[in-house]
């Protein structure tokens, strides 16, 4: 049985959740990814996709929620919750006819979730993140040997992986993503152009294991220097800024490569400080 705080604050950071996923779909223009004007380079996703799959993940995070809620951070937490990951994946899949849109936002937003709920009343982003980080780091004693792109990138280079992300308490977003959306906010530029500095602050940092599946660790490496030189020229504020921004748009299109490991990330900032 439920206690009243128990299924409120489930509610609650369910909702958040999926709003973060909804705000990161809808965040136009995003070199890529699908957005409102284009689905990027993917064939087989399209908004309405993502909106569908980020709506049906309402339950895994509110379940995530509530077996966290107070919740000693120790293996059993780890092994409730990726139970509890693994169906909303399939949950995901049933909602998009196979599609994988989700995978890494369910594993990042989801072990942030249960933070939030192991500490309701934490309010600084890095506690949770750090938190994460310990829940993600016991061993799961359940985890199906599978074989993913994420598994085969990592074994042909030395990157951090999704997994190693959250291990180690989302450095990225750490370092890079929430200081770029706090900064641009600071700056007074628009929401969009602040979200979007996130976002190729985030690309300008992540080993993608979606680029690296698709392309190779040249393409890697071009997509982060085009990011950068966005950031370096203050983004769509300058001629340069803007002409960097549709380098990296085309450069992604015209090869299929997308930064969806990113575009995770992002919403998960959100997540945090909403
Ligand atoms: C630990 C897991 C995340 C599994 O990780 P692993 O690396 O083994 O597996 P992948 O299947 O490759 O999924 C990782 C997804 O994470 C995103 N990502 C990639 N790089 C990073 C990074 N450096 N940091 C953070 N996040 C990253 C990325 O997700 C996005 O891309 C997906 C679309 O990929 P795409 O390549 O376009 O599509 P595919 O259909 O897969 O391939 P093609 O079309 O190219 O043929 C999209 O879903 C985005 O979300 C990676 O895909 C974790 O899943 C796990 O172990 N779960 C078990 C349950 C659990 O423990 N849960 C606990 C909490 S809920
Ligand atoms: N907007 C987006 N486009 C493509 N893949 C994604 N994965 C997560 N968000 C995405």
């Amino acid at each position: 049985m439920l206690t009243l705080n128990q299924a409120a604050n489930g509610k609650e950071l369910a909702s958040k959740a999926v709003k973060a996923l909804i705000d990161e779909a809808l965040l136009t223009p995003k070199p890529g990814l699908v957005d409102a004007g284009n689905s990027g380079s993917h064939s087989d996703m399209s908004l309405e996709l993502m909106l569908q799959s980020a709506q049906a993940l309402e339950t895994t995070f509110r379940e995530i929620a509530s077996v966290s809620y107070l919740h000693p951070v120790n293996q059993e937490l780890r092994e409730k919750i990726a139970f509890i990951g693994r169906l909303g994946e399939k949950e995901m899949l049933l909602a998009t006819g196979g599609v994988n849109t989700h995978k890494g936002a369910i594993w990042a937003i989801g072990l942030l979730t249960s933070a939030r709920a192991v500490l309701p009343e934490e309010n600084d982003p890095n506690k949770i993140m750090e938190t994460a980080g310990e829940i993600a780091s016991f061993k799961d004693r359940y985890e199906p040997a599978l074989k993913t792109h994420g598994q085969a990138v990592k074994k042909n280079y030395q990157i951090m992986s999704a997994k190693d992300e959250a291990q180690h308490g989302f450095p990225t977003i750490r370092n890079e993503g929430l200081p770029a959306l706090l900064r641009a906010r600071k700056a007074g530029k628009t929401e969009q152009a602040a979200r979007i500095e996130t976002l190729l602050a985030l690309m300008a940092s992540v080993d993608d294991t979606c680029i690296l599946h698709r392309g190779n660790w040249s393409d890697l490496l071009e997509i982060k220097r085009l990011a950068k030189e966005f950031l370096l020229w203050d983004g769509f504020e300058t001629i340069i800024g803007r002409k960097m921004f549709d380098r990296l748009t085309e450069y992604c299109e015209s090869r299929r490569l997308s930064p969806g490991g990113s575009a995770d990330l992002l919403a998960a900032t959100l997540f945090l400080i909403s």
